[in-house]
């Protein structure tokens, strides 16, 4: 930071400023050494060609959709910094001021200030959408901060711009876990209200930005809070240290870098007993005798030679003595297990697997039946989070007045019918672990806006009121609509579109899928262990052209129910399949132009394109019809037992029981309200 204000540095100032105005030139070690980083931005303004004098610089300012993609991308910083912020606004409401968040590229974000000063503040771009990047406005605080990687004031006539000279600026970098720059905090106001707290402010500010920031990347990591003084210990000064089960260093906040002179590219590659003189063994069973800080040796900082130091757990539960460090469990990759060979398939693992344990949100787009739960399951079994819950929510099985609280919970006695206990709901639940929200193009509007709330703030506060509650989960939603034409019409939230939409993943329907023989295989095999099941190759052929439109779960489904028909055979025919599939078999075949299935007769005297094989399909394809029509009152009382799980399972909601099982609602309600073939 700078000392200036004085008159003299004024004067100096005045005569640097005189000197570019007339020769476009830095005149060397005019600024005093405080200014050191102004003479130092001032040098880059200029090599980036940045003229002083313009009354309005010519940088492109964003969209407000552009804006809001921006934000998206980086709604875990804003989610942390926006409380912080709020506070921080509430402490200097009236002083004339704005606070900036800003991206590692200077873009500003979100913006929170007395209306007055905004106003005058917007005249010279300092508002979401402008860049305030050094290169395209010259020295300010928050391009300083970012090329120089410290906090800075930039005050009056420190500014490189003419036009900015009305303003006093401090701003400090906010650094993520992993010591990568995320963003920048900026406080502004007029250059005559200059205080000197606003720099520490900011700091402060910052940090404690920061301490969220680390809470939730490392919340189910075990943290050391150090400080070299016991007192220092839950101050803003304190280091916060994360550390895996095998006692790796994984994480470290600014102030933990700086006491234990480590880099932030260390992290991740030091163990704990090579910076202090105790393991994690030894801190862990002492802290469980006493969970008072203890002192250690430092040995990685020769100028702090002890710290104190107070263990956190994690919300892990595998961080107990008795258990083996979890580095050493290789567990199954539930991703890797589903790749069966389809190359759009294995493209949308690989997508997945690059996003795993990153604060992004999935979004899976796919048809009934594609599998997008059996991702969200594996995408949460193959995270970091996966001895955590994963909690499903079904929004569209849910009735609009239960679906509130069944997501946020509910305060005790919150309304009629309520239980007297309260419930914490799935958000709760989900704490530490996943969150699927399935349907989310479901939603009501109304939720949609709560869900927004809690997104951002990463709190959920139970319906009939109650504390807030922090909550950290991964999330991963699920749709089968396109959400971009449910925003258009206005059924959808763009805000709530841009945040879920972290990483949209489209499954492939199953007709588009080339691996369809190594599914069939695998699900035979779950169905039937200790068989060899197998598709007579014929039927295989007139099923793999097939359109399942209920893909994998139809296709699973069908195969249960044909292993269940099956008796002592290992073939499965034409006569194993159960009628709702013979059914829309034929259907199908009624609707081809052709008036036949491709690839299958119908009659044994028609002509078919596959030769001999389809024509014995196609006679076992009639054999197999007909001895399903003359009364199969077993598969019949079968498929009715599926359909009135399906309606168990889907609560009751028709259109969700009949899309699960790939067949129209019409159809399902006919076949439903038929009487009980044993009746
Ligand atoms: N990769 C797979 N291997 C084997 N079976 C699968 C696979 N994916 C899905 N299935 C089968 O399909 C069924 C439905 O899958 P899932 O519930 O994930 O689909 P979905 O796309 O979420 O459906 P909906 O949109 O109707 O909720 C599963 O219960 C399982 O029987």
């Amino acid at each position: 930071m700078n000392a200036l204000g004085t008159v003299e540095s004024e004067a100096l100032l005045r005569r640097a400023r005189h000197a570019l105005y007339e020769r476009d030139a830095l005149p060397e070690d005019l600024l005093p050494a405080s200014l050191a980083h102004v003479t130092r931005s001032w040098r880059r303004s200029l090599d980036a060609g940045v003229d002083a004098f313009t009354a309005r610089p010519h940088v492109p300012h964003l969209s407000r959709f552009e804006v809001e993609r921006a934000t998206e991308r980086q709604h875990e910083l804003l989610a942390h910094a926006r409380p912080v912020m709020e506070y921080l606004h509430g402490q200097t409401r009236g002083s004339g001021s704005v606070l900036l968040l800003a991206d590692a590229d200077g873009l500003l974000l979100h913006a929170l200030g007395d209306p007055g000063f905004m106003t005058r503040a917007e005249r010279v771009a300092l508002m979401p959408g402008a860049s305030w990047h050094e290169q395209h406005r010259g020295t300010n605080a928050v391009g300083t901060a970012l090329a120089e990687g410290v906090p800075v004031v930039v005050h009056g006539g420190e500014h490189f711009l003419e036009c900015n000279s009305f303003l006093t600026c401090a701003a400090a970098p906010v650094v993520a876990p992993d010591g990568s720059v995320l963003g920048v905090l900026n406080m502004s106001g007029e250059r005559s209200s200059r205080h000197p707290h606003t720099f520490s402010m900011v700091r402060a500010a910052t940090q404690m930005i920061e301490n969220r920031l680390f809470e939730a990347c490392h919340g189910r990591h075990m943290r050391l809070h150090v400080h070299p003084l016991a007192e220092g210990i839950g101050t803003l000064a304190e280091g916060v240290l994360a550390l895996s089960e095998a006692g790796v260093l994984v994480g470290a906040n600014q102030a933990a870098l700086a006491l234990l002179n480590l880099r932030a590219s260390q992290l991740g590659r030091v163990r704990l007993d090579q910076v202090v003189d105790v393991d994690r063994e030894q801190l862990l069973r002492a802290s469980y005798r006493n969970p008072a800080p203890m002192r250690v040796r430092c040995l990685s900082a020769p100028a702090v030679p002890e710290l104190h130091v107070r263990v956190e757990q994690g919300w892990s539960r595998a961080s107990t003595l008795d258990m083996p460090a979890r580095a050493t469990i290789r567990e199954p990759d539930a991703l890797q297990a589903l790749d069966t060979g389809d190359a759009a398939w294995h493209c949308v693992l690989e997508k997945a697997r690059k996003v795993l344990d990153k604060p992004i949100a999935v979004l899976l787009h796919g048809e009934s039946g594609s599998g997008k739960e059996v991702l969200a399951k594996a995408i949460h079994a193959s995270s970091q989070r996966r001895g955590q819950a994963f909690v499903a929510v079904n929004c569209a099985a849910l009735p609009e007045n239960l679906i509130e609280a069944e997501l946020f919970g509910y305060a005790p006695g919150a309304y009629t019918g309520a239980r007297r206990e309260g419930a914490p709901g799935s958000i709760r639940q989900a704490h530490g672990g996943t969150l699927f929200l399935d349907e989310i193009g479901d939603m009501p509007l109304a939720m949609q806006t709560r869900l927004l709330r809690v997104l951002q703030e990463r709190q959920v506060v139970p319906l009939g009121g109650g504390q807030p509650v922090a909550v950290d989960f991964a999330l991963v939603c699920a749709t089968h609509r396109d959400l971009k034409e449910e925003v258009a019409a206005g059924r959808f939230r763009a805000d709530l579109y841009w945040r879920l939409n972290g990483l949209t993943l489209r499954l492939p329907a199953l007709r588009e899928r080339s691996d369809w023989d190594t599914l069939v295989q695998r699900m035979l095999q779950r169905h039937a262990p200790h068989r060899a099941i197998e598709l007579d190759p014929a039927l295989a052929r007139v099923l793999r052209q097939h359109p399942w439109p209920g893909n994998l779960r139809q296709l699973d489904n069908t195969l249960r129910t044909t292993v269940a028909l099956l008796d002592d055979a290992c073939v499965i025919g034409m006569e194993h399949l159960p009628d709702d599939l013979v059914q829309e078999l034929q259907e199908a075949r009624q609707a081809s132009s052709a008036d036949r299935l491709p690839g299958v007769s119908y009659s044994q005297g028609q002509r078919v394109a596959e030769g001999d094989a389809g024509t014995q399909a196609g006679v076992q394809a009639e054999g197999g019809l007909s001895r399903l029509r003359s009364g199969c009152v077993p598969l019949a009382q079968y498929t009715r037992d599926v359909m009135e799980q399906a309606l168990r399972e889907a609560e009751g909601n028709l259109s969700l029981a009949a899309r699960r099982l790939g067949i129209s609602r019409n159809t399902f309600y006919r076949r439903i309200m038929r009487k009980r073939p044993d009746a």
